[in-house]
């Protein structure tokens, strides 16, 4: 079968330009194409940009690092070792949580307990680190967020990179430590040079996962207001996603 369409078009031009790939993969990435990912480091304000640009495009936003800081809170609840991952996925297994991606904010539930308020504590913070770099949890997380139905805005660390490879566009938003730190401590008890160094240590254990794209387009959120990031991002959007 010819090629007819422009997007798959592009996206196949390098290994078969005449013949689109099997339905199956054909609609896997064409799928993909309407999803936007937003990457980068700890509050470097992934999320609130995230739902500035789910809601201008009248779309959900997905937290994928909810399900890490869930996995977490469960797994201190049940006074599990975090670096215990057999054990870790086993009670994830018996203790199901559902990510509910809504445009205004993302919930996150266990059975019909909301743990969305409890995600963000310093409990939480210190321990999602740990969870996080088990590849058997970011498995179990990955494919949680594939089977979400698109078009969406995914946030976290490697939409761009692992989970969603074909993303329609990508961004990756970074601040200094102390811009971070000050963004921080708005929302955090602890004053801005330990939310400072907490972050700092907490880059240096995400940072394998959290590199950008190559295709990324990175974003220094530090001179830019909260609303100067979001139209940076919606200016930049391929028509294929604003129409989705
Ligand atoms: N460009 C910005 N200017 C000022 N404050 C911001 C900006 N981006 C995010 N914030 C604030 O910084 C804090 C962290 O943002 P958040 O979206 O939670 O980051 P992340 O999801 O990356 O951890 C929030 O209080 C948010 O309102
Ligand atoms: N896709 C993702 C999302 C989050 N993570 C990890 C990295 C962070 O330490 C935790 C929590 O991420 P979250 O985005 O909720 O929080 P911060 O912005 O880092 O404060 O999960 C990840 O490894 N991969």
């Amino acid at each position: 079968m010819r090629c007819r369409c422009p997007a798959l078009k592009d996206l196949f031009a390098a290994s078969c330009p005449e013949v689109l790939p099997p339905a199956s993969v054909r609609t896997l990435y064409t799928a993909q194409l309407m999803i936007v990912t937003i990457d980068g480091v700890a509050a470097s304000g992934k999320s609130s940009v995230s739902g500035g640009v789910a809601r201008a495009l009248g779309v959900p936003y997905v937290s994928s690092g909810l399900l890490y800081r869930a996995a977490t809170l469960l797994g201190l609840e049940a006074g599990l070792d975090l670096h215990d991952a057999p054990a870790l996925l086993a009670h994830l297994q018996t203790h199901p949580l559902r990510l509910e991606p809504l445009a205004e904010g993302n919930r996150v539930w266990q059975d019909g307990r909301e743990l969305t308020d409890e995600l963000h504590s310093t409990r939480v913070d210190r321990g999602v680190s740990v969870v996080a770099v088990l590849p058997e949890v970011r498995a179990w997380v990955d494919a949680q967020l594939r089977a979400l139905p698109s078009p969406f805005v995914a946030e976290g660390r490697d939409m761009g990179t692992n989970v969603f490879p074909r993303a329609g566009a990508k961004f990756y938003l970074t601040a200094s430590p102390h811009i971070r730190a000050q963004r921080r401590a708005q929302e955090r008890p602890e004053d801005v040079p330990a939310i400072e160094a907490a972050l700092i240590r907490r880059d240096e254990l995400d940072r394998v996962q959290s590199a950008p794209a190559l295709d990324a387009v990175v974003i220094d959120t530090g001179p830019l207001t909260l609303d100067g990031v979001i139209q940076t991002i919606l200016a930049q959007l391929p028509e294929q996603v604003t129409s989705a």
